[in-house]
């Protein structure tokens, strides 16, 4: 994969798989690969599991609405989580083989970050972004809040951006998989991978409830320290850094939560760990054609991008959206006033099983404590607008429900 400025808009990237997208029934990531009937029937067995433990959650959270008091219960269940952490691995070692896209993500987002941070990726964008501000402000600014990631701090001028070395990563990416059950990164020799979980399926797995996770002051070391804390931390972790990765990794696990807001947080506290310029990579699953969901995508581009990113890639492959979000200002300075964000990272799952269950879109009421954790974030929030690609997006005065589908509410 090779960075491309002419491809997408802006920076961004859109691809599709070569496979084409497919319509398949049932959970898009474990409905892969040819597979014979017995083996069908145990890979069926195994998404089951998996499948069950995500619709008790989904239920128990419409019925209670209190997430904190459900997630807690969630959490509690060794038993069923245990399954379904088995479950998992037996899907990614037995089924997904190298064909199957269980294993495509992987090497997905492999590909994303070796291009981006070993083969001038990133040294590309961040030109392009300075260039842009030239034109556009007949300056040089950089990021405001950070100007030397930009500007060397050996005092070269813009004009010497073109010295590519302080864009090349030296080292190994540092990579937080947030919900990786198996450690899927853990073989890669150029990546410092972490795994957690809130069940591991394997030792290297750090247990660690990622909703619940503190972030600390950013660490004051040396790389090579760095990359030593980062080596003998030890399960559970309960605290992290921010600004500690190069990578924060989503696979398959934003669909986990029922809830809009759980999404949100996740979002946010990935961005604060992230590194300025780190990557965030989110895959989600959706068997539909690329169009079928592209306004709940663009909702989602647009959530995200409040945060402080800037998403950089899209792809779609048969069963799954796979976007790629550049961390491109320190501070979150999204407007939570004049736009609901954290409600635009709806999947199609919270309508399915509201209607389902005879709940209307209207019966959703935000538990107290997603009430407090808002209102908390409203007061950690500077005034100013966020600068983005997306800034048309952001300054609409459109509500949220536009950019939705009908056919969406109506599931
Ligand atoms: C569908 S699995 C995805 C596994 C793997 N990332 C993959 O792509 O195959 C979702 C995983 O997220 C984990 N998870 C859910 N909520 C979490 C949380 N709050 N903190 C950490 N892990 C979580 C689950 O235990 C589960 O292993």
């Amino acid at each position: 994969m090779a960075f491309s400025s002419s491809q997408g808009r802006g920076m961004e990237r859109r691809q599709e798989s070569k496979a084409g997208p497919r319509a398949l029934a049932g959970n898009p990531q474990l409905s892969e690969g040819a597979v014979p009937r017995v083996a069908k029937q145990e890979q069926e067995k195994l998404s089951g599991v998996v499948k069950s433990v995500h619709r008790s959650l989904r239920k128990q959270y419409l019925e209670d609405g209190n997430f904190d008091k459900v997630w807690n219960q969630h959490c509690k269940d060794e038993r069923k989580l245990g399954e379904y952490a088995c479950a998992m691995k037996s899907l990614a070692d037995n089924y997904w083989t190298k064909k199957c896209e269980g294993q495509s993500r992987i090497e997905w987002c492999l590909g994303v970050c070796r291009d981006y941070f070993f083969n001038g990726g990133k040294r590309k964008i961040i030109e392009k972004d300075a260039r842009r501000a030239v034109l556009n402000n007949g300056a040089f600014s950089g990021d405001a809040d950070n100007p030397s990631h930009i500007v060397p701090s050996s005092g070269q001028t813009p004009g010497s951006l073109s010295d590519g070395l302080m864009f090349h990563h030296s080292g190994k990416m540092r990579l937080l998989d947030v919900g990786s059950c198996y450690n899927p990164f853990l073989k890669y020799e150029d990546i410092l991978a972490v795994g957690i979980d809130i069940v591991p399926a394997v030792e290297t797995v750090h247990r660690c409830d990622f909703l619940n996770l503190q972030i600390r002051q950013p660490l004051q070391l040396a790389p090579e320290a760095v990359d030593i804390f980062l080596k003998n931390l030890r399960s559970p972790i309960e605290s992290l850094h921010s600004e500690l990765f190069d990578v924060v990794v989503f696979s398959l696990l934003l669909s986990y939560f029922p809830s809009r807001y759980q999404r949100w947080l996740c979002c946010k506290k990935a961005h604060e760990l992230l590194a300025l310029n780190g990557l965030l990579l989110i895959i989600t699953p959706d068997s539909s054609h690329q169009n079928r969901h592209a306004l709940m995508m663009k909702s989602w581009k647009i959530a995200i991008e409040s945060l402080g990113f800037k998403r950089m890639i899209y792809s779609k492959f048969a069963h799954m959206h796979l976007m790629a979000f550049r961390k491109t200002s320190l501070k979150t300075t999204c407007d939570l006033i004049t736009r609901n964000y954290p409600d635009m990272l709806y999947i199609p799952q919270d309508f399915n099983f509201m209607s389902e269950k005879g709940y209307s879109r209207t019966s959703y009421v935000r538990s107290e404590r997603e009430n407090e954790q808002l209102a908390c974030t409203f007061s950690e929030l500077p005034g100013g607008p966020f600068e983005s690609d997306s800034r048309a997006g952001q300054t609409s005065t459109r509500s949220f429900y536009e950019f939705e589908e009908p056919i969406l509410l109506m599931n």
